[in-house]
Parts: structure tokens; C-alpha cells; sequence
């Protein structure tokens, strides 16, 4: 999306250094840095720190890294050695696998000499399709959008929730839940988004810079706000991303997810993921049960960055020394408490009817 006139995705190839390069986002929304990937060890601490984040960039950034391993050694042996050692940074979003497992059924067969070559025009592919998936998530979350419009005096703005970041920071372009926001604004329709802070990590700070870059209304409200919001009536439409969706669609998303859909269906609010089709899991069904929620540091819940009084970014400790904190990154939200799936074909119910209606091929291969 565009920052300040000019259009960025979240990664991109440098063709001239013949490396990839990524926004670096530990420092957004206070510093834009733009940083190279040269390295595999590059590539596993640009995942698992965060530099990079959100369901479909992580998986698009492993393709780029099977790209490196197979350029550095094209053996069977250093495609499953570069298959661990980047599947393992992140256990919650099923896109980094399944770019992985996607990079390997199509290297393997390949003589070792074509290797390279397929597997940086494969990681360019998917990072394409990620941006035209989304697109059309935004085009079919727009129609929702719409009819919510329809039912307001003119002018009047649609009011949207959205939980951390499911943006184009997430994603390689246009982003999942704020797609149709995009598109929705892109085409007159006034909204007001409330965004969550969505703690530890703050991610709405950067949903927030976001939708501030392409003007859209938005007010950013602390992570317990929500249920009170939708109480007295103003929410519209509750719109998040997802890490992982079963096939029966059971959602997980970051953190405090399933709490915000309680008090959606408490309150009449309709609850919508958007869903591009990499992030459903087909092989699991029972989201709680099945799904592993990633437990980051401590130090993400026991400290917080921002700009301190001198404009450095710096963390400043919010417990007593002394205290301990948990971090489960992810939770589950079941799939009786989701509206529907906005996904690249359209919107379907959550339920694995509704998934097999959209994804036959994907449904009946995973039977
Ligand atoms: C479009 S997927 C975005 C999804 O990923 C985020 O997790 P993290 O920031 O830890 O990578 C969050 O769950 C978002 O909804």
C-alpha cells in the first residue's frame, strides 16, 4: 500500500543485490527501516522476531528463504535442513508450513542444477498470489460492507473493529482484514474503524499507521474497550485476520480474538474473519484442541516500546522486578462464534460445509 504517495509491499526482491529486502517492523510506527535478508539465520530471526509478521508474510518470507538455502546447496539434504530450520521459528500460522511444504513439492523432483532458479521464481509467485488473494478478499468484504452502509442515513460511517494488525503489513500487500477497509474507503463508503492495541505487542500501532497512511478514520482503543463499544451499539462489524483456520472453521488469531467475538455474539455484533485459503489447515478440526499457541517471551508482556521522552524508541518495564508473565501469543475462537469467512472466493459460513463449498478440491483431498 502506499506511505506517504509512494506504493511499498511489505517485502520485495532487490534485484540489483539480488537479495530480499523487508520493512522492518519492530520500529513502526515510529521508524520505517527497510532492511536485507542475506542470510538463513536472517531469515529465522526475521521470523521469529517479528520484522516480519502476520500469517501470509511469514509464509511468503519462508519461500524466500527456501530460495537462499537452495542457491547456497541444492541437496535434498539442505532442502529439509532449511525446511526445519525455518518451519520451527513459529509454530501458530499453518502459512509458514505451508509455503514450505509447497517450496519442497516442487523442488524435489527438480534436477539439484534447477533448483535455485525454481525456487526464487516460485517465492516471486507466491508473494503474487498472496496480493491477489487479498485483493479479492477486499472485493467480496466490501460487499458486506456495503449492505452494512445501506442501512445507515447517507453519509452516516460503518463502524468496524479489528483485533492487532491483518493489514498489508501482515500480509505482502492490501492485508486481509483491512482490505475491505481499503476498498470500502476506495470507493467513498465513510467508515470508523476501531482499533485494538492488541497487547503485548502492540500490533493496532501498527493497523493505526496503516490506515492513518491511506486516511482512513480510525481511533485506537485499549484491548477491553470492545465489548463496551459494542454494548451501546457502536460497532458495526467486528473484522479480524486469522494464523490458522480448521476446516470445520474453527479460527486462531492473536490474542484476545476469541474474547472480542464473545462479546460480539453477546451483543448482536456480526464477527467476520477474512480468510485467504493458505491459512486454512485441512488437516486439523478441532481448533482448542488441536492448533499449538505459540507462548512468547515474557519480556513481550513485562516490557513495553515506544518513543521515550529524548525520540529514541525504547522499552520501558510495566511489572515489578521481580514478576513473572505469560505470553500465549494466539487463541482459538470457535467456529459457532464466527459470522462467516471472507475469503478470495467469496463468503461462506464457518463450518466445513461451508469451507468444502468454496474449496472442493482442498476439501475432498484432505477426506
Ligand atoms: C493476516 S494474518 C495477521 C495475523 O497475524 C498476527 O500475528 P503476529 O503479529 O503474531 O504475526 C495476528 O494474529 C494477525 O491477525
Amino acid at each position: 500500500m502506499k506511505i506517504d504517495g509512494t506504493h511499498y509491499r511489505s517485502l520485495w526482491w532487490n534485484h540489483e543485490q539480488n537479495v530480499l529486502e523487508i520493512i522492518d517492523q519492530r520500529w513502526l510506527p515510529h521508524d520505517f527501516r527497510v532492511v536485507p535478508v542475506a542470510t538463513m539465520q536472517d531469515f529465522a530471526d526475521a521470523i521469529y522476531q517479528m520484522r516480519v509478521r502476520g500469517a501470509p508474510l511469514i509464509g511468503a518470507t519462508a519461500a524466500y528463504g527456501m530460495a537462499l538455502a537452495m542457491a547456497e546447496d541444492p541437496s535434498d539434504a539442505n532442502m529439509d535442513a532449511a525446511w526445519s530450520f525455518l518451519e520451527k521459528t513459529r509454530p501458530t500460522a499453518i502459512n509458514l508450513r505451508w509455503a514450505l511444504d509447497r517450496c519442497r513439492a516442487a523442488l524435489r523432483p527438480l534436477p539439484q542444477a534447477d533448483r535455485a532458479a525454481a525456487a526464487l521464481t516460485l517465492a516471486h509467485d507466491i508473494a503474487d498470489e498472496d496480493v491477489e488473494i487479498n485483493r479479492r478478499i477486499g472485493e467480496h468484504g466490501l460487499a458486506l460492507i456495503r449492505e452494512i452502509a445501506a442501512c445507515k442515513p447517507e453519509g452516516e460511517p460503518v463502524r468496524l473493529l479489528t483485533h492487532c494488525n491483518a493489514g498489508w503489513l501482515a500480509t505482502v500487500d492490501w492485508g486481509t482484514a483491512t482490505s475491505p477497509m481499503y476498498h470500502a474507503h476506495d470507493a467513498g463508503v465513510p467508515l470508523q474503524v476501531w482499533v485494538d492495541e492488541t497487547r503485548p505487542r502492540n500490533q493496532g500501532a501498527l493497523t493505526a499507521w496503516e490506515l492513518g497512511k491511506h486516511g482512513v478514520p480510525h481511533t485506537y482503543i485499549t484491548d477491553n474497550a470492545g465489548g463496551h463499544l459494542m454494548q451501546h451499539g457502536l460497532v458495526d462489524m467486528v473484522i479480524t485476520g486469522t494464523d490458522r483456520t480448521t476446516r470445520q472453521g474453527d479460527v486462531c488469531n492473536k490474542i484476545g480474538t476469541y474474547l472480542k467475538a464473545l462479546a460480539a455474539r453477546d451483543n448482536g455484533v456480526p464477527f467476520y474473519v477474512a480468510l485467504p485459503s493458505p491459512t486454512i489447515d485441512w488437516t486439523v478440526r478441532d481448533g482448542v484442541a488441536e492448533i499449538p499457541i505459540e507462548e512468547r517471551d515474557a519480556f513481550e508482556v513485562t516490557h513495553v516500546q515506544g518513543i521515550t521522552g529524548t525520540g529514541e524508541i525504547g522499552m520501558v518495564q510495566v511489572t515489578p522486578d521481580g514478576t513473572s508473565g505469560g505470553n500465549p501469543a494466539f487463541d482459538v475462537t470457535p467456529n459457532r462464534l464466527v459470522t462467516g469467512l471472507i475469503t478470495e472466493r467469496g463468503v461462506c459460513n464457518a463450518s466445513a460445509e461451508g469451507l468444502a463449498s468454496l474449496f472442493p478440491e482442498f476439501s475432498k483431498a484432505a477426506e
